[in-house]
């Protein structure tokens, strides 16, 4: 499988990215923002960092890059697309998901090691959990408050796109604990921690992270075991 990792300028974490893509037994294929081919990619991550200095908002501006075109539309058509920190923050802006993130609550940048639990295994980056699962993973944002109307936290609760939520801490005053949430289709998730600095034993608080990017493999894998049974009855 081909998984591609977009740099942006200001692009931090996107190493660690393709190194734990490749940690879950995939390919990394790097893509650049100025560049609206995905080379033939079975899914995207989209890394931390801070993409085009922040100016403006967190992501308004890497909304509007030539990949990011590419990715919207094939997100819609249901591409696996995982944002993380200013990932989620660019998938926002782009509208592929719901809600906005702004500055943190109490206007520190915050870098810890953070408990979350996984509130839906419903999704292409999180089927390798179990529901309820706590997983520790570190976070480190300036711009992590999650807010949404009440309207769209509702539906989102309702729907079950609640992906995880902070436990024990929330660490920047994110509306009802929220850390992840995910689109309808359940391909489209955006994270404020980050999975990919937790998947190795030696930098990381635990190995929780990798569980994000075996999962697509599974969810990757099942699509195209259906894609081949349906064309043996073709
Ligand atoms: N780690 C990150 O991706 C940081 C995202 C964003 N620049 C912020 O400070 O909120």
């Amino acid at each position: 499988m081909r998984i591609g990792v977009v740099t942006f300028p200001g692009s931090l974490d996107d190493g660690d990215a393709a190194r734990a893509v490749r940690l879950a037994g995939a390919d990394a294929v790097r893509l650049w923002h100025g560049d609206p081919d995905l080379h033939n990619v079975d899914a995207v991550v989209l890394p931390g960092g801070f993409s085009y200095g922040d100016y403006l908002r967190c992501g308004a501006i890497a909304r509007f890059a030539p990949a990011m075109e590419s990715i919207i539309d094939a997100a819609r058509g249901g591409l696996p697309v995982l944002g993380i920190c200013n990932g989620f923050q660019i998938l926002c802006e782009a509208h592929l998901l719901p809600g906005a993130l702004t500055r943190n609550q109490h206007l520190h940048f915050r870098n810890r090691d953070q408990w979350l639990r996984v509130e839906s295994a419903d999704t292409a980056w999180t089927n390798t959990f179990q529901p309820g699962q706590e997983i520790l993973i570190p976070v480190k944002n300036g711009e992590g408050c999650y807010v949404a109307d009440q309207r769209t936290l509702d539906a989102l609760e309702a729907e079950g796109r609640v992906v995880a939520r902070y436990i024990r801490g929330n660490p920047n005053g994110s509306q009802r604990d929220i850390a992840a949430v995910t689109n309808e289709a359940g391909n489209v998730v955006g994270i404020m921690p980050h999975p990919e600095h937790a998947v190795e034993a030696l930098t990381g608080p635990s190995l929780d992270g990798l569980g994000f990017f075996t999962s697509v493999l599974r969810a990757l894998a099942g699509a195209t075991a259906g894609a081949s049974h349906a064309g043996g009855h073709q």
